[in-house]
Formats: C-alpha cells, structure tokens, sequence
C-alpha cells in the first residue's frame, strides 16, 4: 500500500454523504485507519472485480453483515476488498460493524480501492509480485505490463519477488523477459531520500513495504540484482531460476560485491561457487566470439578516421593480452607519439571503452605541474587502480611530468606495482598505461608530409603509365630507419632514462591527416550539425562536394581534427545562427551549403598559387534555401555587427 490518491475526489464518497475532507476526523483513526498510508488492518485484499460478481452500481456493498464486501468498479482496475470487524479496535468485542462505524469503514476501503484502480501498471505488478499474488502477476503481465519497469524508488518487480522468496512469481517474470541482471538504483535510505527529495521516513516506509525490514537501512544497495536479493533471503530455489535464467553470479554491485559475497555457508553457496566458474567460461566463450566477429581494430575504425597504423599496433597488442599470449609481471605501456588533435587521447578512450564497455573508465592524468603521482593524482591513482586493476590509465602529456615522477612510473611498469602515501601496494600487473607526448611531433609531421608527397609522385606516375593503384597515395609507413636515427634520440635527449624508453612496449605514431581523411572528418561534423539541426530545428542541411574542399583547407596541422572543428563552426555555424537570429529560416525547410559561384573558379586555380594569396582568395560559403521546385534561393544574411562599428556609431 502506501501510494496515495493525490487529494483528488474519490467518486462515490459523496454517495455516503463522505467527502475527502472526512477523512482526517478522529472517528477514522478510532477505528485503527491511517488515512495518510492506507493502512487498514481490518482490510482484506480480494482483487480484481473481473474475478468476482460484479456489482451492478453504486453503493457498492455486496455483503452487508458481519462482514462487508465491497466492489469498486473504477476506471482501469476495478478492485474488491472484504471489511472484517477488528476485534482490536473500536469494534472491540463486537462481531458485526456498528452504525457508526460503517461509513467510515465504508469510506476508508473505498479509497482504498480508487488508490489501487488508479495504480499503474506497474506499480501493480510490484505490488502482485510482492505478495507473491501469481495470477495477478499472469494477468498483468498479458495486459502488456513493462516486466522491467521500476518503482519509482528504483527496484523492479524481479527484485521484490526474489527478496520475498516468491520463486512463482520470478519464474514467470523471468519468462515474460525480466533481465535478472538490472541493477537496483535504490541507494541508501538516507541517499535515497535526498537524491529524491523525499522524507526518509516515507523512503524507509516504502522500502520495507517492499522489501523486509531484516536489511540494513544505512547499508547501499545500489547495484545489487535479483540474484543478490535472492542470496540475502537465502533462498535456494529463486537463485537456482534465477542463474538458469541468465543472471550472472560475477555481477558486482556499487560496493564491489557479487552475489556470493553476500552467501551464507551452505547449499546456496556451493551452487554460486559453481555457477561462477561455469558462467566464466561461457562468458570467456562468448566473448571471444563476439572478439572473432567484431574485431578490436574494426571498432575503433568507427570512430577514429585515418591513423591505421596506429589502430593496428594497439589492436594487435591488445589482442596479444587478451588470449593471454603477453608478458603477464608486467603491464602493456604505450608512447602516444604526435602533434595535437589527431586522436591520441580518443584511441585511448574508445581501447578503454572496448575493455571495459565505458569510456568513462579511462582513468586520466595530467603531466603539467604540479605533476602526477606522488602529489595529490598519486592518491587517485591508487584508489583508481585498486577500483579496477585492469583499468586504462592515461598519462598525458608526460613529457612535461618532474623527472622524480619518471622515476616513479618507471617503477610501476617495471614491477607492476605501486606504492601509496601510506604505504600500501597496489598490484597494476593487468592494468594498460597509455603515455601521450607532442615531443617530436613536428619530425613526425614533416617526415609524413614527405612520404605522402613522394607516394603521391610515384601515383602520379604509375597514373601517367596507366597503372591503377591510386589509393597508395594514403597509405604511408614511418620507417624503423627514421624511428631509430630520428625518433629516438629526440626521446632519450628528452627523458634521459635509458630503461624508462625500455620499458614502453609499442611506440605509436600518429600522422598528420592526408586530405581524404580531411574530407571524412569535414563530413563527420558537418553530419553533426546537420542531425542538430534536424532535432532542434526541423531545417535539413545539405551540402555540395565542393564545401567539403574548402573547409578541408582550413585545416592546420598544429591543431589537427580541433581546426576542423572550428572551420565548420566559424564558416557555417556562425551563418546558421546569424539566419537563424534574422529569421529567414521557415521551420521544416530545407537550407543547402554551397560554394559562392563568383568563388567556384578559385578552387580551380588553388594548386598554383601561393600561401598567401590562397589566404586572401579563400572561396565563400553560402546558405541557399531549396524550394519546392528544387530551385535554390540565397539568403541575404546581415553580417553581425562588430564591436569595434558598435563603438563607432556611439
Ligand atoms: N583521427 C580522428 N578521427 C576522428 N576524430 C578525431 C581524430 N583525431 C581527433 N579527433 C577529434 O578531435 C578532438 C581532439 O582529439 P584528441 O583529444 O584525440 O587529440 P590528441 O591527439 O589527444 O591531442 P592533444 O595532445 O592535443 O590532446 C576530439 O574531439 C576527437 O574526437
């Protein structure tokens, strides 16, 4: 019970000469009501009218005597309920109702009843699965109830089954598709009541109702499945349904504790044991194949334009720890080698993201001063590699980290350990390092230019001969000759350690992007302003060939895919707004982004000229309207007013 009915008027009080306003008055409470919770001792839970003998109208009462029956026919359920006298109350030694009590008795369970017609769903099918109530479980679930829905405090009906040991009704829930492995949401009683602003009163009310009050209240039990509920109520037939129906004994919840933290010796034990090794190897198999069907390498293709030899060396190394083929007293350490913005940080999120199906789970630390461990980030090191030993730790920019702190990360790659501030060890054999640097980025960049112009002669060439392998032009190589003659002296010269260079086990080198990399890039933002533009708009954006061309010269090679980011923003964003402001934009129209015809001539002439007159001679971009007639009509779009007029017209 517990759910109120909002203040509303409940049809059929006044019937009894009763209106809501009654039902605060002393008489109810005499009788033992508690009007604020629904909570009626002497009130027996019949169901749903449909079971019964319908009453034909109002007032309801079925069985006057003794004992009252009464039918409620609301609007989506229609609820029965009994009226027993209650020996303990003001009926006291009675065995039939007073004149004075039945009509708020009366009063009382009709609200009950409006409450319960005007329950959802479900809350419903909490409330059946609760009271182990099989048949209203069946029929709830075959009017189409959602099996996963939550209570609004953050439990579902699976849960509240398999606390109250009502392994019926999990097996069928189970059966109508309820995922055994959701997590509950519900925190604390405390937690609770605060992340909802609610009473915690009202909070532990509803989850004792729900749950039982054997479980501890400042305890979180967020997190935590059926099966954990299950094992609290040590209850052997629900956690055998529930393992057969998939749930796994390995999940952990927010605290860090499976199912089989929380079992008492015993049967139940002895199955979870069991059932984790079993669940470990199908879970082994299973990802395997999905490894065999869906490979690292394609993955990061998604979402990382160009950089595949950076793609192959991650993903075969990562393949390398993952069938157990690596050096297993020693983490994986990588060098993320290259100039900014071209996907070092993103490679390491999404290789994070692939471990542990969450890219928030890349653990980042900064090499600018004050410095990494062994100040303040030493702390959140630790903690966060005792949280997750098989974490992705991202060292960034650690060429500007104190040659102390070097010391120190030699010590983690070399002993796959660390030490805390209080001097406590934190093993980080399986954990995977990623160190980013710009150190040498201009030699990268230059050398890639370089390569990428002596391939496109070559092309060009094997054009002139008729040959027909073009695309050689994108696909360049680093030699192991520059890597050991250019490369590595700049990185000795820079860290000075010998033994720390030693301990990285793939250097990766990231190139500065090829132009048609540089379009797809152009084409992935411009996709984005374009669903923007969808969503918040309902305006669809198209675009030439030719506008691609021009926002791909905007690209610097000190800033990579970031100048992309900004040339769509400066060029064709900031025109979207201004029209926007101007309102020349009908809602559902559709705008198309094109070269300025006077300009179309320059894109020709581009090769020849220099730098700076490119500079000077950039082409325009314009935003034309498509009109039904598949005509375009340019905007006249009113440049925005800089400070510096705004200052003059003052
Ligand atoms: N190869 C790429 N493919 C797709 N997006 C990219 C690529 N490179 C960079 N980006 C995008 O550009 C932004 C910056 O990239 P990222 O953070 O990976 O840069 P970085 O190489 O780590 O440089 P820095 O050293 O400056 O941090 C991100 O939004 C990222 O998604």
């Amino acid at each position: 019970m517990g759910t109120g009915t909002g203040g509303g008027r409940v049809p059929g009080l006044q019937e009894l000469g009763m209106d809501m306003g009654e039902f605060r008055t002393p008489g109810l409470q005499e009788l033992g009501m508690d009007m604020g919770e629904f909570r009626v001792p002497w009130l027996q839970e019949l169901g749903p009218c449909s079971t019964l003998a319908r009453a034909p109208e109002l007032p309801f009462l079925v069985a006057p005597g003794p004992e009252l029956e009464l039918q409620y026919p609301g609007p989506a359920v229609e609820w029965c309920v009994r009226l027993r006298p209650d020996p303990t109350g003001h009926q006291k030694k009675r065995e039939s109702w007073t004149r004075r009590a039945v009509l708020p008795a009366f009063a009382a369970a009709l609200v009950y009843c409006y409450s319960k017609s005007h329950a959802s769903k479900e809350d419903a099918l909490l409330e059946a699965a609760r009271i182990n109530n099989v048949s209203e479980v069946d029929r709830l679930l075959l009017e189409g109830t959602d099996v996963n829905a939550r209570h609004k405090l953050g439990w579902t009906a699976l849960m509240v089954a398999a606390i109250n040991r009502n392994s019926s009704v999990v097996k069928i829930l189970l059966a109508a598709g309820a995922d055994p492995n959701l997590g509950d949401e519900f925190n604390s009683v405390y937690e609770t009541a605060k992340e909802k602003g609610l009473h915690s009163l009202e909070v532990l009310v509803t989850r004792e109702d729900d749950f039982n009050n054997r479980l501890n209240n400042r305890a979180s039990f967020k997190g935590c499945t059926a099966l954990h509920y299950a094992v609290l109520a040590d209850d052997y037939v629900t956690v055998k349904l529930l393992l057969d129906g998939g749930a796994s004994p390995l999940q952990r919840n927010e605290m860090g504790h499976t199912p089989l933290d929380y079992a008492r010796d015993g049967e139940v034990m002895k199955l979870l044991k069991a059932s984790e090794t079993k669940f470990q190897e199908e879970q082994r198999k299973r990802e395997l194949e999905e490894r065999r069907r869906f490979p690292l390498e394609q993955r990061l293709k998604e979402h990382i334009i160009g950089q595949e030899n950076a793609i192959a060396t991650v993903g075969a190394a990562i393949r390398r720890k993952e069938n157990g083929w690596y050096d297993e007293e020693h983490p994986l350490v990588f060098l993320f080698l290259g100039s900014s913005g071209i996907g070092k940080t993103e490679l390491a999120k999404q290789t994070a993201k692939y471990m542990h199906k969450d890219a928030k789970k890349v653990a980042k630390f900064i090499g600018s001063p004050p410095g990494y461990i062994g100040h303040e980030e030493g702390g959140q090191l630790t903690k966060k590699l005792k949280q997750c030993p098989n974490a992705v730790v991202l060292f960034d920019e650690v060429d500007k980290a104190h040659p102390d702190v070097l010391t120190i990360m030699l010590q983690l790659f070399d002993e796959g350990r660390l030490t805390d501030g209080k001097g406590k060890t934190i093993d980080c054999k399986d954990a995977i390092f990623i160190m980013t640097s710009n150190v040498a980025s201009d030699e990268i960049a230059q050398h890639a230019l370089q390569l990428r112009q002596e391939a496109l002669e070559m092309s060009r060439n094997r054009i002139a001969e008729n040959l027909d392998d073009v695309q050689l032009t994108d696909k360049i190589t680093i030699s192991k000759q520059f890597k050991e003659n250019v490369i590595r002296p700049i990185l000795k010269a820079h860290f000075r350690r010998d033994e720390f260079l030693g301990r990285i086990n793939e250097i990766v080198y990231f190139l500065p992007f090829c132009h048609s990399e540089l379009i797809q890039l152009v084409s992935k933002e411009l996709s984005f302003w374009a669903k923007r533009a969808k969503v918040r708009h309902n305006i669809t954006l198209v675009w030439d060939r030719e506008v691609m061309d021009v926002l791909a010269d905007g690209y610097n090679l000190h800033y990579g895919a970031r100048s992309i980011k900004h040339e769509v923003e400066r060029r064709v964003v900031n025109q979207l707004a201004a029209a926007y402001e101007q309102d020349l934009l009908p809602r559902g129209c559709t705008l198309r982004i094109t070269v300025d015809d006077s300009d179309k001539q320059l894109l020709k002439t581009k090769d020849s000229s220099s730098p700076e007159e490119e500079e000077k001679k950039a082409p325009t971009l314009r935003l034309e309207i498509v009109e039904k007639d598949s005509k375009s009509r340019k905007l006249d779009i009113q440049a925005p007013v800089s400070p510096d007029e705004i200052s003059f017209m003052l």
